[in-house]
């Protein structure tokens, strides 16, 4: 198979491979080091994760929820999924040409999501007014909806984060 594709089934394994015409997004690169919280370590227990930008520019995350997010017994914390939801929807709007910190941030849990599951994270920059800018998105995997994010994000001078 090709190493650059995936197909879009689930897996129990960290596939962490995009779907057809999804291209590599490299977010270190674009926003600097400082994710580590979520994406930053590749090879641990807690997440991985791996960006993409879809044929439309939306940002899309692929991400492996390991047993160090655990919350209920063999299941993802909601404070795990809530974050991922925080970093991709943040990350999304940064894609989109916006410096931001997330100001307000809403997700509802829909179904428990098992641990060592790679699961798929679809985002939407959906208004900017002004400061505010709006994006929704969702943790899922193939019909299955995890958790639903809407994410007040607001624009800040790039001269007051100190990106590395
Ligand atoms: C380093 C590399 C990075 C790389 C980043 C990579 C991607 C991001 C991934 C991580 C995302 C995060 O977790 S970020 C970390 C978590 N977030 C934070 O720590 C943010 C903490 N909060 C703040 O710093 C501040 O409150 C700000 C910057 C959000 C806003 O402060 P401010 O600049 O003084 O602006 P302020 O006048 O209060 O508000 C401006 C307008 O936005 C509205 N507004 C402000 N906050 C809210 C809010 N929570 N809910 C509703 N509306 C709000 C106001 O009503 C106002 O509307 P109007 O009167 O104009 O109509």
């Amino acid at each position: 198979m090709d190493k650059t594709h995936a197909n879009s089934t689930c897996s129990n394994r960290p596939d962490l491979r995009g779907e057809i015409n999804w291209i590599p997004f490299d977010a270190a690169a674009f926003v600097g080091s400082s994710l580590r919280f979520v994406s930053g370590d590749p090879e641990g227990n807690r997440f991985r994760v791996s960006y993409y930008l879809d044929s439309t520019q939306h940002l899309k995350a692929k991400v492996w929820f390991g047993p160090e997010t655990e919350g209920p017994p063999g299941h993802a914390h909601g404070g795990a999924m809530a974050a991922v939801v925080d970093e991709v929807l943040g990350l999304a709007a940064w894609a989109a040409g916006y410096s931001i910190v997330v100001g307000n941030l809403s997700v509802s849990f829909r179904n428990m999501l098992p641990l060592h599951k790679v699961v798929s994270v679809e985002t939407k920059v959906v208004s900017a007014e002004g400061r505010k800018i709006m994006v929704h998105g969702r943790i899922y995997c193939e019909k299955t909806t995890y958790a639903v994010g809407e994410c007040l994000c607001i624009t800040i001078q790039p001269k007051n984060i100190n990106i590395r």
